[in-house]
């Protein structure tokens, strides 16, 4: 079954946690974005962990060098998963990687501005990446033009695990479902809805329908 997995991309340390009350129930996975780490540093990660220890809690670093040293520091904060970008020499994947075997944890690959996402989530998952996040990012996903389409379609063709961020609302979480990634990841169509709650829960609904 896919895992739900929601992106916080808030900026405040008391607003994620409040946010992750309203939605724990109906999610897998709570993402603490890429803004509300570099706005509250890494103790956003254990007052996570410490809040929701029966949750997986995925720290979007987005590293780019020093993949060991970062993804260390995720982890020794209560980070479940810790990402580094597919962009970067393979020398950094294997040093997270290495991190993340002993301390029995996870990495995830962003392909946010991979030109080929499927070659590389192939070539990453060699590497012992627990999944690769096909990414289209908020900055890619407000040009003219975009469509998550592309990301489902290349999660047909990846045959390794992946997840689906970019976008992922109700009206196209079935064809994430059926696309065959392993997690959906879903921001804006939850944090900002009216009603968070409601909104986790009708993805969550939908993928176990
Ligand atoms: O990773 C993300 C982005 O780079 C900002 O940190 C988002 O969390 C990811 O794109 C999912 O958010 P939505 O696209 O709003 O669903």
């Amino acid at each position: 079954m896919i895992k739900l997995q929601v992106a916080i991309d808030l900026l405040k340390t008391e607003d994620a946690l409040a946010l992750a009350k309203k939605v724990a129930p109906y999610v897998d996975i709570i993402e603490l974005g890429t803004p509300l780490i570099k706005s509250e540093g890494v103790a956003v990660i254990r007052a996570m962990k410490d809040a929701f220890p029966d949750k997986e809690v995925f720290a979007d670093f987005k590293t780019a060098d020093t993949g060991e040293l970062e993804a260390g520091l995720a982890f020794d904060a209560g980070a479940d998963y810790v990402t580094i970008l597919g962009s970067v020499d393979d020398a950094t994947i294997e040093g997270a990687v290495k991190a993340a075997k002993e301390h029995g944890r996870g990495v995830v690959i962003d392909t946010i501005g991979v030109k080929d996402r499927v070659k590389r989530a192939k070539e990453v998952t060699k590497l012992g990446v627990s999944f690769v996040e096909l990414h289209a990012g908020l900055d890619e996903q407000a040009l003219e033009g975009y469509s998550i389409q592309v990301l489902i379609d290349e999660a047909k063709k990846a045959g390794v695990p992946v997840s689906i961020a970019g976008g992922v609302n109700k009206d196209n979480i079935d064809a994430v479902k059926n696309s065959g990634a392993v997690v959906a990841v879903a921001g804006g169509a939850i944090y900002s809805a009216e009603d968070p709650a409601a909104a986790a829960k009708e993805l969550h609904d939908l993928i176990n329908a």
